[in-house]
């Protein structure tokens, strides 16, 4: 396996919200960069490090203690916007209100307007009707506007805590040793997120105006007939009932939605960055059959999800009003002659308008059924704990020669799987150069990976400078030991931009940025391009030659003056001239720093102070004269790295 999965996801470039922990690891802050458009409530927004999440629930759960685990993993976000959820329930109350006051003077209006009384009466009246209505208009917006705030800058934060917790989990959660693709996490910070804002605006903006309606229908329906409404009454929890059963049904369908559109994203995730190998070996036929046969199993899911969703409010309907007449029937046949007809109008206008408000809630119930599993799979994002943890006393780094050692050093990917590497050691001095190589699979990436703690090792340790690596700071220790992968990751930014790769938080040096380049035989090339060190370079750097890319990795590498430089050297074939400015860059660092290179071309394998042979999980120094002598043809047909 290549460099390519040490950035398989890199973190995108900074977005207008960029959440930066500082050197100062206590104080995280938000910064804004390079953008105009500032959300008005971001100012307000607090460190996401500051939620503490309650802890993940068990299995076996009822659907209960399911909906309220994960209420509670919303509530430490919703507290932190309760001012826009309280302003906006303040508004409902308003245009509750204004709508009670409302519905009696349209009766007495029209009633005056049909019996002609004076003209004045007639404008007063109009007037206050009208300012009724206006006060509900307005009230009625800022409630959607203050709620939709609420739920927004909630799921904002959510993101931004779901991204953060993402980036400090360990290589293999991004390996896909716990089965989460790329584009799944990517699916689920982005659109599912979506729905939740979704369903905490239809529970915002429910809970509270339909509560009012009811308890201001209910009371109504009490001064007319209490044995009445008592019988009414007795519907609800039975209502209750149903709708938590309908709710479960459709949480489970959403659930199964949710993933065949996430399986649909991690595909295109997948299939699109690789359209150049599937137009090569003419893979567009069997890639269309894969994507129709998700893209139908998608349809179906959300068909039956979208059907059960219009299915729940009928048969509660239907439900409701059945058992409800059936009741009423009974009691009016029992006390016949104690209930008047204008009495019995009153109370079935109140209770239409108290049924609507009983639906609203069933109705933001399903809501959230809907979008529990959007919640549970975003929050499942922050589960698992990294196993690389940093100590709070590990130490900062300031300059390191750039001795490394790995001593007794074994690693497995995971419990059940073979060891890669098996009591190795290694010792590489300050300014050395090593060659590694061995066949595919011998296990050279995973010791840069463990030399990056991108992986704890089973057992043994990795010093550097004589510093057990797991006690220095993961950033300083990243610091000193540069990488240049196989796979150049160039990000789709300027030129300078990717060689200060480092400094995008703070400050790019540009005059580090074009040393590094000569260092790397870029800046020539640099030069030639439109705009300079300010090109853009495509998504990828697709606008540059594979020789270009490989000095601009270099060249980034350099930039951040490391001790230690680890070069996995790219097995595409380059051109004469391409490779022979590569090798220059590559002969000029091994002057300079210490070089641990994966390597694959003779040239840069003699180039090297000792080689080293990876096999079996063993490592063996081999003497230039052994290493022409046999190893080279051997390695050769064995697949190996040269
Ligand atoms: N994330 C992972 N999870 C499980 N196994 C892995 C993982 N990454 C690598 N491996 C396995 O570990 C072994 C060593 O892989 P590694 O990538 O270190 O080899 P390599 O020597 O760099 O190979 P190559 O020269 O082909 O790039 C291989 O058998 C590989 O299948």
């Amino acid at each position: 396996m290549s460099l390519h999965g040490l950035l398989f996801l890199s973190p995108p470039f900074p977005p207008p919200l960029f959440y930066l922990r500082s050197a100062q690891k206590d104080k995280p802050k938000f910064l804004h960069i390079n953008s105009r458009w500032r959300p008005p409530f971001i100012s307000s927004l607090k460190p996401t490090n500051s939620i503490k999440l309650p802890l993940n629930a068990q299995t076996s759960q009822t659907p209960l203690s399911k909906a309220l685990e994960t209420l509670a993993k919303l509530k430490p976000f919703l507290q932190t916007n309760h001012q826009p959820i309280l302003l906006g329930w303040l508004c409902s109350s308003i245009s509750v209100f204004s709508l009670s006051q409302i519905i009696p003077r349209i009766g007495s209006f029209s009633s005056n307007l049909i019996n002609i009384v004076s003209i004045s009466k007639l404008r007063d009246q109009c007037l206050l009707l009208g300012v009724f209505v206006l006060v509900k208009l307005v009230a009625c917006y800022w409630q959607q506007a203050f709620l939709w705030e609420a739920s927004l800058r909630t799921v904002c934060q959510m993101r931004v805590f779901v991204f953060e917790t993402v980036l400090e989990k360990e290589l293999g959660f991004f390996e896909g040793n716990d089965g989460v693709s790329s584009g799944d996490i990517a699916y689920r910070i982005t659109a599912e997120a979506s729905d939740v804002a979704d369903t905490l605006f239809a529970l915002l903006n429910t809970i509270v105006p339909n509560m009012l309606q009811l308890f201001a229908m209910g009371t109504q329906m009490l001064v007319i007939s209490p044995s009445l409404s008592l019988i009414s009454a007795i519907m609800i929890p039975f209502m209750a009932l149903v709708i938590a059963y309908l709710g479960e049904k459709l949480r489970k369908i959403s659930k199964r939605a949710h993933l065949s559109i996430a399986t649909l994203a991690a595909y295109l995730n997948e299939v699109l960055p690789a359209i150049f190998f599937v137009k090569a070996n003419t893979g567009e036929l069997s890639e269309h059959a894969r994507f129709q046969r998700l893209a139908y199993t998608d349809f179906s899911r959300h068909l039956a999800k979208k059907k059960m969703k219009a299915l729940i409010p009928q048969i509660i309907q239907i439900i409701y009003f059945g058992v409800l007449c059936v009741l009423c029937v009974g009691f009016l046949v029992v006390s016949r002659g104690s209930f008047d007809g204008c009495s019995m109008v009153s109370f079935v206008t109140s209770l239409v308008f108290l049924v609507e408000p009983i639906q609203g809630v069933g109705k933001a119930y399903n809501e959230f059924k809907q979008g529990e599993p959007a919640i549970e799979r975003l929050f499942d994002l922050t589960r698992m704990k990294s196993k690389v943890i940093e100590k709070p006393d590990a130490i900062y780094l300031g300059h390191v020669k750039g001795e490394v050692k790995f001593c007794d050093v074994s690693f497995k990917y995971a419990d059940n799987m073979p060891l890669v590497l098996d009591g190795l050691n290694l010792t590489v001095r300050a300014g050395e150069t090593i060659a590694l190589v061995g066949p595919s699979g011998g296990g050279k990436t995973t010791l840069v990976k463990l030399l990056l703690r991108l992986y704890e090792p089973s057992s043994g340790s990795i010093l550097i400078d004589n510093h057990n690596i797991k006690s220095i700071r993961l950033e300083s220790l990243r610091r000193h030991v540069g990488l240049v992968s196989q796979d150049t990751m160039l990000f789709s930014r300027t030129v300078a931009e990717n060689i200060g790769y480092r400094d995008l938080m703070s400050n790019i040096d540009m005059e580090k940025v074009e040393l590094a380049a000569q260092i790397a035989n870029a800046d020539e090339f640099i030069r030639t391009l439109p705009e300079g060190y300010r090109s853009q370079i495509g998504p990828r750097g697709s606008l540059l030659s594979g020789g270009q890319k490989q000095r601009l990795a270099i060249a980034r590498a350099v930039y951040q003056v490391s001790s230690i430089l680890v070069l996995d050297e790219a097995t595409s074939a380059l051109d004469s001239k391409s490779e022979l400015l590569v090798r220059q860059a590559v002969e000029r660092l091994m002057e300079n720093y210490t070089v641990l290179v994966i390597a694959h071309r003779l040239e840069t394998i003699l180039m090297a102070d000792r080689i080293f042979l990876l096999q079996n999980g063993k490592l063996q120094e081999l003497s230039r004269s052994t290493f022409l002598a046999g190893h080279h043809d051997s390695l050769l047909s064995a697949g190996a790295a040269i």
